[in-house]
């Protein structure tokens, strides 16, 4: 192909990946793909200077701004990192070091490389003002409302910090945290996040900071910006912005040569899984600050300064068949299994292959050798196929048309990946589903009933659905494998008990498809009783807030069934808590019906978690920032000077905590 076609389709390319990236929060391709394709299209350009361009991916920092949020110029640019994969990278990257400082000596602060979603924070007399994304480098988005409510971002600081400073760091979700909110979307019965860096990424980009607040968020600061910081290198200031309150994790080490800063690397490379957050790699600093100033920078991204990239960990294996499983609520993912092979220090026997358009995509076919990837997921996952390796026998996959557990012929939906088993109320594994997930700890938390009894419940034919949980005696449960007296008891009991759970986890536990326990918190207090949902249309449904028309389908099509309305009146029957008890609607009312509330500052009386609640139990609704339909600010101490001006331009109301308290 000509030249300078080939490079203007590269470009095109990343920059779409870029958007995807940067914009979608969703890649199509690896991280490594990207770079290699980063990489060519470096190598053409040099060769061919004539087709250069000042807007190359090459040269421009590859995020963008949304138009979702105030654009913020960056009063000192956010640079990317130069990239390497190898110690002869970096060889090659120290003497171009030393061809500017000659042979002064030099010393390199060795950090983590954080994977997540760069942030800068500018604080005035120790108080967090601004929080904006990198964006373009040159300006991103005023994101502040949201990384305030991250709890390990200092609001103020301690100490003796500057008057004034920017502060860079990372926005990541650490994995404990990123599994917990996975857990809780496939309880719900919905699609995984892919992997923490997108995820915290797409966090930060919320309208509502009160969902960002939801997220196990953390920001984690290596660098300091600003002048006259009264610091003089790298390493020290991130021991003087740990004094001043700020989460600045300890593996950073000062090394004094190469064989130093290999050592970290190779000692991470192996230990990076011990972490709780997700790293890609490792970040090499020149630590002299005026050394820093001596080398400069090029477009991009720092020459005194060089991530060395992680290969994300790939091993190759054979695919010796797909097994297909049957969820809950009917869906069924195919899982891919595997030759045993060792990957990140454990053994891989099954990758997971998400649903019918993945394996088509990746055209896997029974034997290849597949290469299998662990991301931020609790399985790994098979990233591509060895096509040198294939058989010339490997037919294409053809996915199964009916269920594995009741062979009913599966359905899938108009725009949706997942193909679905329709026989909810026959098919084992969606029976069974049911019943565990009803009696699981944020739903109705029987004690002494665990998913493995309730497997077997189900297999002796003792229960086929959760209405029939209470009619169980004793003397049913009592000759089950690993039962006795004393744990028929506890069972029996735990069952009795969960009839105080309150509705609106009794509403969760029916495992309504989409309702998890935000929705089922919302639709309680909305409806306040089960009778009052059953009525519900679409039309009423997709009327209350953050409720879509996803949802709303899903919980007309489940009032719709008989069977369901049976199960219903006989929970009733047994006294499961079917509307909001009387206290719980005496502490709330629908005063502030209507009217939306924006909260800003620090108060006195209450906290301002406290005062959101409290906001929401009275009917009213708490927005994120100041518009023309926000009806009030409640204003506690310290609100910034910008909201004050924006409420007066657009002549919203401020009102002071205790008038807020007043008016409830
Ligand atoms: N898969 C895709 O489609 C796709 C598309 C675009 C970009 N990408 C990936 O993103 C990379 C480019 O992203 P980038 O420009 O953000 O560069 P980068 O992620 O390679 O490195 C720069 C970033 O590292 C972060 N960082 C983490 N820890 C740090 C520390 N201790 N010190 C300094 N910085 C630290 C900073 O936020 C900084 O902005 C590519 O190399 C590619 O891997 C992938
Ligand atoms: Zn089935």
């Amino acid at each position: 192909m000509d030249i300078q076609k080939e490079i203007s389709a590269l470009r095109q390319e990343l920059t779409k990946h870029n958007y995807n990236y940067y914009v979608l929060d969703a890649p199509e391709i690896t991280d490594y793909e990207f770079d290699m394709k980063l990489k060519a299209l470096q190598k053409l350009e040099a060769e061919h200077p004539e087709y250069n361009d000042p807007n190359s991916p090459t040269i421009r920092v590859g995020g963008m701004i949304t138009k979702n949020f105030k654009t913020i110029k960056h009063s000192i640019r956010m640079y990317s990192l130069d990239n390497s994969y190898s110690k002869e990278d970096l060889e090659d990257w120290e003497r171009r070091i030393a061809r500017v400082l000659g042979d002064e000596t030099v010393e390199f602060t060795c950090e983590l490389k954080y994977d997540g979603a760069s942030i800068s924070l500018t604080y005035k007399n120790g108080i967090l003002v601004r929080a904006v994304t990198r964006g373009d480098g040159v300006q991103g988005d005023e994101v502040t409302n949201n990384v305030k409510t991250i709890r390990s971002v200092p609001l103020k600081l301690q100490g003796d910090y500057p008057d004034e400073f920017e502060i860079r760091g990372e926005i990541v979700l650490p994995l404990e945290g990123f599994a917990k909110m996975n857990q809780e979307r496939v309880n719900a019965g919905e699609v995984p996040y892919m992997n923490p860096r997108n995820t915290a990424s797409g966090s930060l980009k919320l309208q509502d900071s009160s969902e960002v607040a939801k997220r196990p968020l953390d920001c984690l600061l290596y660098s300091l910006a600003g002048t006259n910081l009264g610091v003089e290198s790298q390493f020290e200031g991130l021991q003087k912005a740990k004094e001043w309150g700020f989460k600045v994790p300890q593996q950073a080490r000062l090394c004094k040569n190469t064989d130093q800063v290999m050592d970290f690397i190779n000692y991470w490379e192996v230990h990076r899984h011990e972490l709780p957050y997700e790293i890609d790699g490792i970040v090499i600093k020149v630590n002299s600050f005026h050394q820093q100033d001596e080398l400069g920078y090029t477009a991009k991204a720092p020459r005194w300064a060089m991530a060395y990239k992680f290969k994300a960990e790939q091993v190759s294996t054979v695919l010796k068949s797909i097994s297909y499983q049957v969820g809950r609520t009917g869906a069924v993912t195919p899982v891919a299994n595997l030759e045993p092979v060792l990957l990140a220090g454990t053994t891989v026997k099954r990758a997971s292959l998400h649903n019918a358009d993945q394996i088509e995509k990746l055209d896997v076919r029974i034997g290849d050798y597949v290469y299998v990837e662990k991301g931020g997921e609790i399985i790994p996952k098979i990233v591509g196929v060895d096509l040198s390796r294939r058989s010339e026998h490997a037919m294409p996959v053809e996915y199964i048309q009916n269920c594995p557990e009741c062979g009913t012929p599966l359905i899938r939906n108009a725009g949706e990946a997942q193909h679905y088993c329709p026989n909810i109320y026959g098919c084992n594994p969606q029976i069974t589903g049911r019943i565990q997930h009803f009696i699981s700890r944020n739903a109705m938390n029987i004690e002494g009933l665990g998913a493995e009894t309730v497997a077997l419940l189900v297999k002796q034919g003792l229960i086929s659905n959760y209405a029939d949980l209470y009619q169980l005696t004793k003397e049913q449960v009592i000759p089950l494998e690993r039962m006795a007296e004393k744990s028929a008891d506890n069972l029996i009991q735990g069952i009795e008990k969960s009839k105080e759970i309150p509705f609106e986890r009794v509403l969760f536990a029916l495992g309504i498809r989409y309702v998890g326990q935000t929705v089922a918190k919302k639709l309680a207090k909305e409806f306040k009783s089960i009778d009052a949902l059953a009525q519900a249309t679409i039309d009423t449904l997709v009327g209350v807030d953050e409720i879509g028309a996803r949802i709303a389908e899903s919980v007309v099509e489940f009032f719709d069934s008989n069977y369901n309305n049976q199960i219903i009146e006989r929970l009733k029957g047994y006294g499961v808590q079917l509307e909001i008890s009387a206290e719980q609607l005496e502490e709330s009312s629908e005063i502030l019906k209507g009217l939306t509330f924006v909260v800003s500052g620090v108060f006195e009386k209450v906290s301002r978690n406290e005062l959101k609640e409290l906001i929401e139990k009275n009917g009213g609704k708490v927005g994120s920032s100041i518009s023309s339909k926000t009806s009030y600010v409640v204003a506690g101490d310290k609100m910034g000077p910008s909201k004050k001006n924006k409420a007066d331009a657009l002549g919203v109301k401020i009102i002071t905590e205790d008038m807020f308290l007043d008016m409830i």
